[in-house]
Order: structure tokens, then C-alpha cells, then sequence
């Protein structure tokens, strides 16, 4: 665990604009490309923010030919993730809402755009969008995150548990 939380340190560095971000893990749910079940998101630094271009395939789904819910806040709440590499360290949501304005469907691919909407103390508030390639927005959200230490991620990894 410890190994992790310094490799992951590392990846809190200065990113050009179009660069490809780093996955949190291997294993993360939103972004490690080892983890079965995962959704695989590969987001990329677009001016101050992140953008991300996403496909649900059928283990995300929920009603027939539509995505799940929780998959989509899954993705979204990730991909907030990914946009805390830009901002230079850690930091964990603490309130998520989604706006659901129109079904995301499975197959479809969408444009996932996320960023920071004002920063005050420790607080993060943030927002995100996805839209059809016609341009219509099928979800809204924002985000409140918190900084912390990388040290908090640390409680995730208790004696004899493997951190991934
Ligand atoms: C790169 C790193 C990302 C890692 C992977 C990303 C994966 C995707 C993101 C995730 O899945 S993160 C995992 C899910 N989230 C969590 O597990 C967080 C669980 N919650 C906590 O651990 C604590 O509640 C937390 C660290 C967020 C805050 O606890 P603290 O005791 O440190 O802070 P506190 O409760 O005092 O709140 C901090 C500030 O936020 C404010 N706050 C709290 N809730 C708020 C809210 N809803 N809206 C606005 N402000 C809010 C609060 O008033 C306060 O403001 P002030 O500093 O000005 O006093």
C-alpha cells in the first residue's frame, strides 16, 4: 500500500493540454484497466479541465438498453477524479448530484467534459456534462470534493487486506 500511495503521489504533476491523465489504480472501478467490471475511463486534460469520450457497454446496464444510474455517477464521479491530477493533489467527494435529462443509452458514445468550478479552503466544487455527438446534454452534475492527504487513503488498506 504504501508503494502505491508513493507511485500515486508522482501523479499529481504538471499535464499539457490534450495529455492523457493516469489511471487512480489498476483496479479502479472508473479508470483501472485491470478491473473486469470497470468501466475503463480514459480522460484526457482539456484546457483547465478534463474531457473524456465514453461507450457503457452491457454490464453497466439497468433498464433494457440503458444505462444504469449508478454507472453513470460511477463514470462521472471518476472523472472528477481524474481531473484532481490537475489540481496538484488528492482530494475526496463528499456530496455528488447528477441531473439524469435524458436516458444514456448502451453502445452510445458520449462526451464527458468535468471542471473546476470555484475552490474555497479545502472545498472543490466542481461540474461536469455529458452529451450526445450532437451536442445535447443528457446529464448535468456537480461536486463538492475535500482535499486530503494521500495518507487518508491509507485507512483503505488494513493489516492482511491487499490495497488492490
Ligand atoms: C486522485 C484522488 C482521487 C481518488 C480516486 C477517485 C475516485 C472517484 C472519487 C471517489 O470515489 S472518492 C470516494 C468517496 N468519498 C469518500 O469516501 C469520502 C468520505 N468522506 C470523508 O472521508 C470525509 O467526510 C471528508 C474527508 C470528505 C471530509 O471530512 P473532514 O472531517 O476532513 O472535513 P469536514 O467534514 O470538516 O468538511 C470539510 C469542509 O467541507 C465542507 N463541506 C462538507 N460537506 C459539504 C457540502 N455538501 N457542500 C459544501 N461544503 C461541504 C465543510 O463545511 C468543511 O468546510 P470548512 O473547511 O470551510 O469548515
Amino acid at each position: 500500500m504504501q508503494a502505491l500511495l508513493a507511485m500515486w503521489a508522482e501523479k499529481f504533476t504538471v499535464y499539457p493540454d490534450g495529455a492523457e491523465l493516469p489511471t487512480h489504480h489498476d483496479h479502479c472501478l472508473g479508470c483501472g484497466p485491470n478491473n473486469p467490471h470497470g468501466h475503463h475511463l480514459r480522460a484526457l486534460r482539456h484546457g483547465d479541465g478534463v474531457q473524456a469520450w465514453h461507450t457503457f457497454d452491457n454490464r453497466h446496464v439497468g433498464a433494457p438498453g440503458i444505462v444504469h444510474g449508478g454507472a453513470v455517477a460511477t463514470v462521472v464521479d471518476d472523472l472528477y477524479g481524474c481531473l484532481l491530477f490537475l489540481e496538484g493533489g488528492p482530494a475526496v467527494t463528499r456530496q455528488l448530484t447528477i441531473e439524469y435529462l435524458a436516458p444514456v443509452l448502451i453502445g452510445a458514445e458520449y462526451r464527458l467534459q468535468a471542471d473546476v468550478v470555484r475552490r474555497e479552503g479545502r472545498k472543490l466544487f466542481v461540474a461536469a456534462r455529458a452529451t450526445e455527438p450532437a451536442g445535447r446534454a443528457v446529464i448535468t452534475s456537480t461536486a463538492v470534493f475535500v482535499k486530503v492527504s494521500v495518507e487518508h487513503f491509507a485507512q483503505g488498506s488494513p493489516p492482511g487486506v491487499p490495497a488492490d
